[in-house]
C-alpha cells in the first residue's frame, strides 16, 4: 500500500531543512545505481560529509516520530538515506530499486519533499500500478511511503529544483500483507480508544495485536 504522510516536518523545520541541503555539496547519482537504473538516472545527490548525516539524522528523527509511519512501516532500520537534487533537464526514468542494499532487504521506500511546489515545474514521482500510473507531487514536509517492491521513476523536472530526502526502510514484518493487518489493528484500537477507553475487549485487541506482531516480526 501506499501511504502519504502529512506534515512530518512543520514549516520551520521544512525551511530549516532546506536551507542546509541546499549548501551541500553534490554529486552526479549515477554512482549510487545500478547497473540498469544508471543508464536512466539524471540527478544529483549530496556527497558523504558531517552536514549530510545532520540533514538526514533530522530526517530519520522526524519520521520516527510519525504515527502513520510507524504503523504502516514497522520500521526496524533505516538501510539508506540520501539528499537528491533535480534541476531543469534531469530525471529518473522507469526503475525498481535493489533488493538489499548495504547488507539489508529494503521493504519500504520513502520521498520526504522539501521543495515549495511553485519553486519547480515537474518532478512527480510516478508509481507504475498495475491499472494506472500514481503520481505524487506533495507539499514541502509531506512524504509519500511505498513498497519498495514497485516500478517507478521521477519525471523530469524542467524549471527550477527539485529538493528531497529519499530513503529505504527493513521492516520488522517482511510480508506486506501482514503489515497491512498490522495497521488495520492499530487504526481500530485507536478508535476503540477513543470511542470507549481502555475496557476489557480494547485490552484483548490489543493483546491480539502484539502477538500477532510477535509472531511475525522477524529478527
Ligand atoms: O526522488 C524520488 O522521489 C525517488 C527517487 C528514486 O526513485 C531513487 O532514488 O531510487
Ligand atoms: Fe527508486
Amino acid at each position: 500500500m501506499v501511504f502519504v504522510l502529512g506534515n512530518v516536518l512543520d514549516q520551520a523545520e521544512v525551511a530549516a531543512l532546506r536551507e542546509a541541503a541546499t549548501a551541500l555539496p553534490y554529486k552526479d547519482g549515477r554512482a549510487t545505481a545500478g547497473r540498469y537504473a544508471r543508464g536512466v538516472k539524471r540527478n544529483e545527490q549530496a556527497a558523504k560529509s558531517d552536514a549530510l548525516s545532520a540533514v538526514l539524522s533530522k530526517a530519520t528523527e522526524a519520521l520516527s516520530r510519525h504515527e502513520v509511519f510507524r504503523s504502516v512501516a514497522r520500521p526496524r532500520k533505516f538501510v539508506r538515506t540520501l539528499v537528491s537534487r533535480y534541476g531543469p533537464g534531469m530525471e529518473y526514468g522507469t526503475h525498481v530499486d535493489d533488493a538489499i542494499m548495504a547488507g539489508a532487504r529494503t521493504d519500504m521506500s520513502f520521498t520526504l519533499f522539501l521543495s515549495p511546489l511553485d519553486s519547480y515545474e515537474g518532478g512527480g514521482l510516478i508509481m507504475e500500478e498495475q491499472i494506472e500510473d500514481r503520481r505524487f507531487r506533495l507539499e514541502p514536509g509531506d512524504a509519500v511511503l511505498y513498497p519498495t517492491s514497485v516500478l517507478h521513476r521521477v519525471e523530469g523536472v524542467t524549471s527550477g529544483e527539485r529538493l528531497a530526502i529519499v530513503g529505504w526502510i527493513q521492516s520488522w514484518v517482511r510480508d506486506p500483507a501482514r503489515r497491512e493487518v498490522l495497521h488495520d489493528l492499530d487504526v481500530a484500537a485507536d478508535a476503540l480508544f477513543r470511542d470507549s477507553g481502555k475496557t476489557p475487549h480494547f485490552d484483548r485487541l490489543l493483546k491480539a495485536k502484539a502477538n500477532l506482531y510477535r509472531m511475525w516480526a522477524e529478527g
